[in-house]
């Protein structure tokens, strides 16, 4: 049995029945600009959510606090029963990060990269690891090309297999299958959902893309200025707005920003 294939760990060092993600009224300002106000949610264990907004609204500064990496105004954060940043040590092993737009060093090659990456998080058994990602992700064309001479997509698939490289529990995503065409994007969906159904992993997906949180997401939080919008399922969300998708959701929010502002 190959890491990826194992059966989830029980996580001994988390509160039983604990969220993934527990924030509460998690505030951010940064100088005059308040980019997070006051949010509060719990994210249950082998969910998958997206969170929703438009720029500006307060999604990546949200995540990074969840991640530890932007120490909040007030309010807390936890992760698998763990308060960040003071507890960070325990689970930063058990949780993995991707975004597009986060390069990796341009002239080390993809293996290289993922190497170092899985050193970081003493991955076992780590050159099959990487093999193994590299054949699930389609890297083996151009695993020894440095990472700086990859065109966009194959840049967010290598960065997707530095994401799963520890066999993550949680899993944050922002904007995940940007840059890619539509084929690879659905096939990258398509593994993000099977990964979280054999693992009972959780993921926290910050997306543009309506129809990706349409097919990935089982829960939505909308952001808008900084604060939650909206919170339900998506079939109740669409519902609450009387529209069948939620790009129009979206766009609805976004307007009734607009119309406040012309107030
Ligand atoms: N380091 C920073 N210093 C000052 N202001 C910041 C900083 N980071 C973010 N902001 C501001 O905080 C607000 C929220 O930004 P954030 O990046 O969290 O939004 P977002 O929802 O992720 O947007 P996008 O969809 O454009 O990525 C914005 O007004 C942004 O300009």
């Amino acid at each position: 049995m190959t890491q990826y294939d194992a059966a989830p760990t029980p996580s001994s060092a988390s509160p039983p029945g604990s969220p993934a993600i527990s924030v509460s009224r998690l505030t951010k300002v940064y100088k005059t600009t308040t980019a997070v106000d006051g949010v509060s949610f719990a994210i249950r264990r082998g969910s998958i959510t997206g969170l929703l907004g438009g720029n500006g609204a307060g999604k990546t500064t949200t995540i990074a606090m969840i991640m530890g990496l932007v120490q909040p105004t007030s309010g807390e954060v936890e992760v698998l029963g763990h308060r960040m940043p003071d507890e960070a040590a325990a689970v930063l092993g058990r949780m993995n990060f991707e975004s597009p737009y986060v390069d990796m060093p341009m002239r080390l090659t993809v293996r290289q990269n993922l190497t170092i990456f899985g050193r970081l998080y003493a991955v076992e058994h780590l050159k099959e690891r990487i093999a193994e990602l590299a054949a699930q992700l389609d890297l083996t064309d151009f695993i020894d090309r440095a990472n700086g001479k990859l065109s966009a997509g194959q840049k967010t698939r290598v960065a997707l297999a530095k994401a799963l490289i520890n066999d993550p529990e949680l899993l944050l995503l922002d904007e995940p299958t940007a840059s890619l065409d539509p084929d690879t994007a659905d096939w990258v969906r398509g593994h993000l959902e099977r990964y979280c159904q054999r693992r009972g992993a959780t993921i926290l997906l910050a997306s543009h893309n309506m129809l990706e949180v349409e097919r990935l997401c089982d829960r939505v939080i909308i952001m808008k200025r900084g604060r939650i919008e909206d919170d339900d399922s998506p079939a109740q969300i669409m519902a609450r707005y009387n529209r069948s998708t939620l790009e129009e959701v979206f766009l609805d929010v976004a307007r009734g920003r607009d119309r406040e502002a012309a107030q």
